[in-house]
């Protein structure tokens, strides 16, 4: 056992959604978790918030953790490691975060046996609602993939996919979230420009996301058949749906989806 149950490397906006849904679950106690991150500031706003350590020192974190949480941008996490070359030993455990990165090039330059496991969450798991995806890296076993669902059950839906389609789920949950917002300040706008106040628009169309998720979540039926409930024959669905095919918005997120999945890949 180490000092700490968990050590995040990097603790910008992921990390700390991932610190306050673990803290506030009770998967881990402030006192469990450690942090480094390069920039002062954002080392006193976690420190401060969440009542963690956070310290600056990467190699610092890895000797005093035993699951290491990867949560730099994937642009320097190869620097990171290289930095860190000799500090793992085979009983850590890794779990990267970083979008398009592959376990076999994590486990590559880490150099020894470990275990990686590479998690796509997503930020509303700072309110324990992610979308959680993972794959096992050749060292890790099924057993410590059972862990990881333990561990992050309790902040979000978590699934097990084969790696080949974490940059699907990168491009899908992981990014999701910003399209959803996207759909969200479009459908307060509207609502604005046609009357409503800022702050009535914004609760109705926040409601709106939430019930409909809710509703699509529990029902058996297909989404189009939830769909069609809404829609009157020469109704006003009908009218803003033709609106939203005419603008394309339907091709439009597929090819979001099929763009950052592009993109993760290019990582
Ligand atoms: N944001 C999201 O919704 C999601 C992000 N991810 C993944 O999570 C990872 C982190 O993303 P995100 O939290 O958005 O990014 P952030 O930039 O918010 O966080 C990264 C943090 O790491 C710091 N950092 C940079 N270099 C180092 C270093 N050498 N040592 C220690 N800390 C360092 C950064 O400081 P500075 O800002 O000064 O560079 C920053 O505070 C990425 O790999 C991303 O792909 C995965 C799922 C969703
Ligand atoms: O935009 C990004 O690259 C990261 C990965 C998924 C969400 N944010």
């Amino acid at each position: 056992m180490s000092e700490y149950k968990l050590g995040f490397i990097g603790a910008g906006s992921m990390a700390e959604a991932l610190i306050s849904g673990l803290i506030d679950s009770g998967k881990a106690s402030s006192k469990q978790i450690i942090a480094s991150d390069i920039t002062e500031e954002r080392r006193e706003l976690i420190e401060m918030e969440y009542g963690i350590k956070t310290i600056s020192d990467n190699q610092e974190v890895v000797a005093k953790s035993d699951y290491v949480i990867l949560a730099v941008k994937p642009q320097v996490i190869g620097g990171v490691l290289e930095e860190l070359n000799g500090s793992f030993t085979k009983d850590q455990k890794v779990f990267s975060i970083a979008a398009g990165v592959s376990t076999a090039k994590i486990e590559e330059i880490i150099g020894v046996n470990i275990s990686v496991v590479r998690i796509m969450p997503n930020t509303p798991a700072l309110v324990k609602e992610g979308a959680i995806a993972y794959s096992l890296g050749s060292y890790a076993s099924q057993e410590l993939g059972e862990e990881v669902e333990e561990l992050l059950n309790p902040i979000g839906t978590v699934v097990q996919v084969k790696e080949k389609l974490m940059d699907v789920v990168t491009g899908l949950s992981g990014s999701g979230p910003a399209y959803v917002l996207l759909v969200l300040e479009a459908l307060v706008a509207g609502g604005i420009k046609m009357g409503l106040s800022q702050k009535k628009a914004k609760d109705l169309a926040i409601q709106t996301l939430i019930g409909t998720a809710k509703l699509a979540a529990e029902s058996d039926q297909h989404l189009a058949a939830l769909k069609d409930q809404v829609t009157s024959p020469a109704g006003t669905t009908a009218e803003g749906l033709y609106k939203l095919e005419e603008a394309g918005l339907r091709a439009g997120l597929m090819e979001a989806v099929i763009a950052a999945t592009e993109r993760s890949k290019e990582l």
